[in-house]
């Protein structure tokens, strides 16, 4: 009965609808392209499989003609918005040890047991692991402080205190970690320590430190629970334990932190190592003192504060002025679902699609292999939001999304043929791009002088100064600049220029002048754009597409592919 009531499915293997999508695709691939543009027009292989968009989804033939949208004219609602942040600062903060503890054996006709207490547990890692799956540092951008777990306190009967839980902080690949700040009060004491003994810290000043205190340190020491003041008086404490790190300490990067996460990690990487717990009582007993009542407390975890930052690592980046169609070329070459508007900064935040060589019916649409010898099976692209003039000195969104940029392999100049001069629009993204360039080489400088380190030999002071104690946050860190991360100069990088709209009425003389300029630009007989020497050109071409149309656009992955092999 139920089943009878069910509005029968609508089955697109019907006649009907077989009929309808045949006829709509055979009047898309007959309508004649227009002759006055150079495209190649193909509506082959690449366009309908699934790996690139076809221009024209298939469409119920009972929608209304007027609601005519596709994906690559939809309308402004129709995207889809992933959270994405960039940027952002976070301080990690390794687990505390567990105190160790003050007991003992109480047994049946054991009037006074010996000393039982367990030590604490170390605390907890925190790790970091550069992964395929992300694609944004939103998460940890909410995260001001991420905290691994604290060791668990010693217990009595000689039981140990768990370990603090380790945390694991997953990045997209392309993030650079810069270490801003830290706190290792640990570390602070071995070096003290160190100081100590080579430069000879007088016993009395230690002594003088801790009289009448019978040597309790309150931040060291914890004493048996209902020892009153008096008995705590007339105690006399050991020497505090020597300051202890982890031994996976030694397996933290060397401060301070700089890393470059650019592959993906199969395995994490340990950032702050967890500190160690306190010593139980079991660990002060001597000839003199049978039944210590003390433990140590367990140490402090280290904080490192740092600095997050995603570099967007695609094949290609997209740079364009606002509304030249960026978004939908990219669009028309993945199956991304960016935001398309026909008014500027429609992009506020980088997208990146990924582009499928293989057309999956067994053979590449373009097939080509990378460096390491095996076959290409994508590439990705990255749209950034729209440059204006002065995007360099951070007008509009530009200063902060060139960054995208700056780690693309092969930069797309995707330039707007209905919106005046395509030459000036090019020399302009030209001059921002490369203003931005020399911006970060001066920023870079600047930061390779604020992070040397000049060593001064402990006899070398300077009259007057006393002893020459380099400060803890300086001390035998850098004696050389430290490696900055290298990459393409971007007017090193191989370009070329996508001129888009193509379609639109009056664009071809535009279109002939921006070629016969790039052509002057590659025999040498122009300057390149950017004015600068040893840009890269000898390659350099145009592509007339109609982003809008998908056409034009097939012969870009195979362009893409070539010149990410210069
Ligand atoms: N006629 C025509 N219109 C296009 C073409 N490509 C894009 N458009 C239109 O141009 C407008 C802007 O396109 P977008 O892709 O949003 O441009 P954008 O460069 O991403 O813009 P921002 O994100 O603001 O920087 C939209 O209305 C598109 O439909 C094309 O090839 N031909
Ligand atoms: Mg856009």
């Amino acid at each position: 009965m139920l089943l009878a009531l069910r509005p029968r499915p609508l089955c697109l293997g019907s006649a009907w609808t077989r009929f309808l999508y045949a006829a709509r695709l055979e009047s898309l691939t007959a309508a004649p392209s227009d002759s006055r543009l150079h495209f190649r027009r193909t509506l082959g292989s690449a366009r309908c499989s699934s790996t690139t968009t076809c221009s024209e989804p298939f469409r119920s033939p009972f929608l209304a003609p007027d609601t005519d949208t596709s994906h690559l004219n939809p309308t402004p609602d129709n995207y889809s918005l992933t959270p994405f942040a960039d940027r952002c600062i976070l301080t990690a903060e390794a687990g505390a040890g567990g105190h160790g503890c003050v007991s003992f054996l109480r047994e049946k006709y054991i009037e006074e047991g010996p000393a039982n207490g367990g030590d604490g547990g170390s605390g907890g890692n925190i790790y970091i692991q550069a992964v395929r799956g992300e694609t944004s540092l939103h998460k940890l951008a909410r995260r001001r402080l991420i905290k691994a777990g604290r060791g668990k306190n010693g217990q009595g009967k000689m039981r140990g205190g768990e370990r603090g839980a380790d945390v694991l902080i997953t990045v997209p690949v392309g993030t650079i970690v810069r270490e801003i700040q830290r706190e290792d009060p640990i570390q602070d004491e071995i070096e003290e320590q160190w100081r100590a003994e080579r430069y000879g810290r007088k016993e009395e000043e230690e002594k003088h430190e801790l009289e009448g205190t019978g040597g309790y340190r309150k931040d060291k020491w914890l004493v048996f629970p209902g020892m009153v003041p008096s008995e705590l008086n007339r105690m006399t404490f050991p020497k505090p334990p020597p300051p202890r790190k982890s031994h996976l300490a030694a397996l933290q990067p060397q401060p301070p932190v700089w890393l470059d996460l650019d592959k993906h990690m199969e395995t994490p990487m340990l950032l702050a190592a967890g500190s160690m717990g306190g010593f139980g009582n079991p660990h002060f007993i001597t000839a003199d003192q049978s039944r210590p009542k003390m433990a140590t407390r367990g140490d402090v975890g280290m904080k490192v504060s740092l600095q997050l930052e995603l570099k967007i690592l695609a094949d290609l980046g997209l740079v364009g002025l606002p509304n030249a169609g960026k978004s939908t070329l990219l669009r028309a070459l993945s199956n991304s679902r960016a935001r398309i508007g026909n008014w500027a900064f429609t992009t506020l935040q980088p997208n990146v699609g990924t582009v499928v060589l293989d057309d999956h019916k067994g053979r590449p649409v373009v097939s080509k292999r990378g460096r390491d010898g095996q076959l290409r099976e994508n590439f990705t692209i990255a749209d950034v939001p729209g440059l204006i003039e002065d995007a360099h000195l951070d007008k509009g969104l530009g200063l902060g999304f060139l960054r995208h940029v700056e780690r693309a392999a092969v930069l797309a100049f995707v330039v707007d043929l209905s919106a005046g001069d395509a030459i000036q629009a090019l020399k302009l993204l030209w001059r921002e791009v490369s203003e931005y360039e020399s911006m970060r080489g001066k920023e870079l400088n600047a930061e390779t002088e604020r992070r040397t380190v000049m060593y001064r030999p402990a006899n070398s002071s300077a009259p007057g100064d006393g002893p020459d104690i380099v400060s803890s946050s300086d001390w035998d860190r850098s004696l050389e600049p430290l490696p900055f991360i290298p990459t393409t100069p971007i007017s090193a990088k191989p370009w070329f220029v996508v001129a888009t709209k193509a379609d639109l009425p009056d664009t071809q003389q535009n279109y002939q002048s921006l070629q016969h300029y790039l052509e002057g630009v590659k025999t040498g007989a122009q300057p390149h754009p950017s004015n600068l020497k040893n840009a890269w050109k000898h390659k350099v071409q145009t592509v007339p597409i109609s982003a809008i149309k998908a056409e034009g656009v097939d012969i870009i992955p195979q362009l893409v592919m070539d010149l990410l092999e210069e």
